[in-house]
Formats: structure tokens, sequence, C-alpha cells
């Protein structure tokens, strides 16, 4: 654990940022089509030189950035090198940094994936990881552990925003005798998850759900305030979801969801004011 002591949980410390900033959070992606648009190299250095720039707009504005760590991996070292400086760089800015890199693996590997991304004292101690259930809710079991122990949280994919995802988490099975969708199973061994923070405003284990495919959730009476997990929602902007949408779409969920936005902003760099402007703008009509 680091100098400055134990972390409170995750849920806490996102949910003053929520009431302090509201519920808008940057994505770092740096596509190599926006590096070149940003005028950066399409190295390292570049990427750093990115991700410093977004953290400069953001830091004050909102309370949580995403970097996209496949955008990173594709550098190999230098790429890793540079997230680590930027998931240093945000939190020194008062940042939560939530790491998307999507793992999943059996609970042993589980445990080292965990480890890696929310031990603050590693090079990639991130706040939060998103991970993917689908080798099964309980091989999560030693994130979760990770996370309570380092004020960490996890954000697991339930009702992800590409259309392709609702094959096979739409599809119908039988959880503890109870026949319900893959994805309605996933909220609620969450929400058991979630039971140690009942104390907590917002709990620390989160579920990705689009902002595109929200609605489905309503739709097949999947109940997102079980628990109170927080809830990512990508796919405003870019992928064309509106907040209107949003918030119809979330309907009782809404004050637990943050809002993730990359391209949407990011488009409209290189200039700070222009992504500052971009920043306030989203934030606004998230309000
Ligand atoms: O269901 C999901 C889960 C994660 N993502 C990620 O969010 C961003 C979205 O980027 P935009 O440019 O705002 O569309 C990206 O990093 C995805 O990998 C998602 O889109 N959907």
């Amino acid at each position: 654990m680091s100098s400055a002591g134990p972390r409170p949980p995750f849920g806490a410390r996102l949910a003053r940022a929520m009431d302090r900033y509201g519920q808008l959070c940057v994505g770092i992606d740096p596509h190599p089509g926006m590096l070149k648009d940003w005028g950066l190299s399409d190295d390292g250095a570049g990427l750093q030189e990115f991700g410093a720039r977004i953290i400069e707009a953001s830091a004050d504005r909102v309370g949580v950035v995403k970097p996209q760590v496949a955008f990173f991996e594709r550098y190999g070292i230098a790429g890793m090198e540079a997230l680590a400086q930027i998931i240093r760089t945000a939190q020194q800015a008062g940042l939560l940094v939530l790491a998307d890199a999507k793992r999943g693996d059996i609970g042993s590997t589980m445990a080292a994936y965990a480890e890696a991304w929310l031990n603050p004292e590693r090079d990639f101690g991130a706040d939060a990881l998103t991970v993917s259930p689908y080798l099964g809710y309980g091989s999560l079991d030693p994130a979760a552990a990770a996370a309570q122990q380092y004020g960490a949280g996890l954000f697991v994919l339930a009702l992800t925003s590409n259309p392709e995802g609702q094959q096979l988490q739409l599809a119908q099975g039988h959880s503890d005798g109870e026949q319900s969708t893959v994805a309605g199973s996933i909220v609620t061994q969450a929400a058991s998850s979630n039971a140690v923070y009942q104390d907590q405003p917002l709990g620390s284990i989160g579920l990705v759900v689009g902002a595109t495919t929200a609605h489905l959730a309503g739709e097949h009476g999947i109940d997102l305030t079980t628990g109170s997990p927080p809830l990512l929602a990508p796919g405003y902007g870019a992928q064309g979801a509106t907040a209107q949408q949003l918030r119809s779409g979330f309907g009782p969920a809404w004050p637990q969801v943050l809002v993730s936005s990359s391209r949407g902003i990011l488009r409209a760099g290189p200039r700070q004011a222009d992504l500052i402007s971009a920043i306030e703008s989203s934030r606004s009509d998230l309000q």
C-alpha cells in the first residue's frame, strides 16, 4: 500500500467525484489517425503528449478518465510505458483512472491481472478495471477480492454497447434454478458482490451497460439498481447515443451512470480550448 495509506472504497471515491464533476468520463483512445490529426508522432512520445493534453483538459472538469489499453499495447513496450506515465499523471491531477483492458481468465490468472491493474503500487495501478465475466462470473472472485483490498473497482461487461454483443448477452439460460438472460444473471451476481459495500453510496463492482443498449435492460426485466453498481455507459457521442436516450434507457438507474465518451470529445482536438469546450458541452448535455 502507498505511503498515503489505504484508499477508501472505489464506489465511495467515484460517488464523490460524480457529485462534484457530474457523470462524464473522458476516454483516452489514441487512435493512430487521431495522433496524426493532432500533429503527434506515431510512437510512445506521441502517446504521452496525447494523454497529457487530455489530462490537462479533463482535470477539474470531470472526475474520471478511461484510457483504452489496446491503443497503448499496439506500440509494445513504448506504449505501455506511456500508459503507466499517463495513469500516474492523471491520478496526480486528481482524476480517477479506469483502465479499459477487459481482462478475463480463470480465477488464479485473474488474481495476477488484478494485482497488475489494481494495486496502486504497480506500474499500471489504476483505480478501476474493466473485466469480462465470460469465463464464468465466479472466475472474477479474486479480482473482486483485490478490488476490496486496494480500494479499487471493477466494471463487469454485462450489456455492451456493440450490437453483436446481444446474441450472447441476451441469450436465455438457467442460473441457480432461475431462468434469466446471461446479462441478467451477471447483474444479479454483481449485486451480490456489492453486498460488502452496502453502507456506501455506490458499490465498487460496477457493470458495463452501453448507452446504446441500456433500454434492453428494462425490456428484459433486468434491474440495474440492486446493489447500487456504478454503470459505465460507453456509446454516447461517436456511437450515436444521445443524452435523452441515456436518461430514458437507464430510467431509475440514471444517477449510477458514468457516461464515457472518447472520439466524440477527442475529435475536437488538438487545440486545448476546443477540447475543453467539447468536454464542457458534453457535461452540460448530460446534466
Ligand atoms: O461496451 C463497450 C465497452 C467498452 N467500450 C469502449 O469505450 C470506448 C468508446 O469509444 P467512443 O469513441 O466514445 O465510441 C472505446 O474505448 C471502447 O473500446 C465500448 O465502446 N463499448
